[in-house]
């Protein structure tokens, strides 16, 4: 790929966070990968797997400790301002000010980013209109709801017209209806404006559905890549998905291994709760001789279903645990180190 088609270009980045009274972080762990222009990308990966590190560096609001990244062609610690010439960044956490209107908030973004005072009102009132904000644009921040403010976020950070544009966590805390007008409003930045879109999310079905590209990040490194349904066909066949009751974990793999045609066979458990998933070609003809062989084996399960593979059956098969488990031991890694954690969105630079 020519190097000007890339929107992103990162190699072998490394990210340590240090401070006085803790151990060593270490977030990224040489992370490779790009971003052609023009594109929705989607980092996708569980709590603490190193999304907002990443955004950071790419947006210089922190430097890596190793390796390199640029944005269209442009070094992020050798040449910041230029790069925030060319960024957007949504942060997870509103970056408005409630006390003003709508309008002002996008007049103080274009007057931040140096634009010449006759511009930036009429740019601001061009921005309201196309976030269906137009109405509301005299009205304090303050009094939008959650939706409507993310969305005044994005306006905020298009201000300057750059030509990619980072977001993390669109969509997190938003109810199930602003959740899909974000992703309407998503679709529609890149189709029509033809901006390289970067998000982070740890929402499987947000990176399906608005993905182009999906980057599976875990524990700081690349696990996997490509397009959505790319990542689900490499996979090979279909899911069967059985939940257990109290698992003895031996016993469901020798009765799954007993299953003809069942191949890739996962048992995990939480609590006293469990699962087996496992691919196979025809996940039709698998149910029956699974239910068969678990009944045979004394293995107490529930709900049985077969199913096309999705993003979870892609993380499951590359990363080796599913998801939802992924997410939670992090957070409990999390917590349990660190007494003072506060969750994703409060995070602050310490080294
Ligand atoms: N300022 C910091 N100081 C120390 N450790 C940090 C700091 N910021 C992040 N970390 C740690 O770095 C690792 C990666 O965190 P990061 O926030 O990049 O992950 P993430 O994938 O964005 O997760 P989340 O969805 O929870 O935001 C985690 O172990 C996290 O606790």
């Amino acid at each position: 790929m020519p190097e000007n088609t890339r929107a992103v270009d990162v190699v072998g980045l490394a990210k340590t966070y240090r401070g006085p009274h803790r151990a060593p972080v270490h977030a990224l762990r040489g992370l490779t990968f790009q971003v052609p222009a023009g594109i929705v990308f989607a980092m996708l990966g569980p709590n603490g797997a190193g999304k907002s590190t990443t955004t950071k560096i790419l947006t210089t609001l922190s430097r890596p400790t190793g390796g390199t990244a640029f944005i269209d062609g442009i070094d992020v610690v050798r040449r910041p301002a230029e790069v925030r010439q060319h960024i957007g960044y949504v942060s997870q956490g509103a970056s408005t000010d409630p006390l003003l209107t709508g309008t002002e908030n996008l007049m103080l973004a274009g007057r931040l980013r140096g634009m010449p005072a006759s511009d930036v009102r009429s740019r601001a009132t061009a921005l309201l209109t196309e976030f269906g904000l137009a109405d509301t644009a005299d009205r304090p921040v303050g009094k939008f709801s959650g939706g409507m403010r993310r969305r005044l976020d994005v306006a905020a950070a298009l201000v300057h017209a750059p030509r990619v544009l980072f977001l993390d966590e669109p969509t997190t805390g938003l109810d199930p209806e602003a959740r899909a007008a974000m992703w309407g409003e998503i679709r529609r930045l890149s189709a029509e404006r033809a901006i390289t879109v970067i998000l982070t999310t740890h929402y499987l079905d947000e990176a399906d559905r608005l993905a182009d590209d999906v980057m599976i990040i875990d524990h700081g490194t690349r696990v996997v890549g490509g397009s959505p349904d790319e990542l689900k066909a490499s996979l090979g066949g279909d899911t069967v998905r059985v939940s257990l009751v109290e698992p003895d974990v031996e016993r469901v793999r020798r009765a799954a291994a007993s299953v003809p045609g069942l191949r890739d066979v996962v048992v995990e458990t939480q609590g006293t709760a469990g699962q087996l998933v496992a691919r196979t070609g025809d996940a039709s003809a698998a149910v029956a001789p699974t239910i068969a062989a678990l009944e045979a084996a004394g293995v107490v399960f529930g709900a049985v279903s077969a199913s096309r593979p999705s993003l979870d059956d892609v993380y499951l098969h590359y990363a080796g645990r599913s998801f939802e488990r992924a997410d939670a031991s992090a957070s409990e890694a999390a917590a349990a180190s660190d007494p003072d954690h506060t969750g994703p969105t409060q995070k602050g630079e310490a080294a």
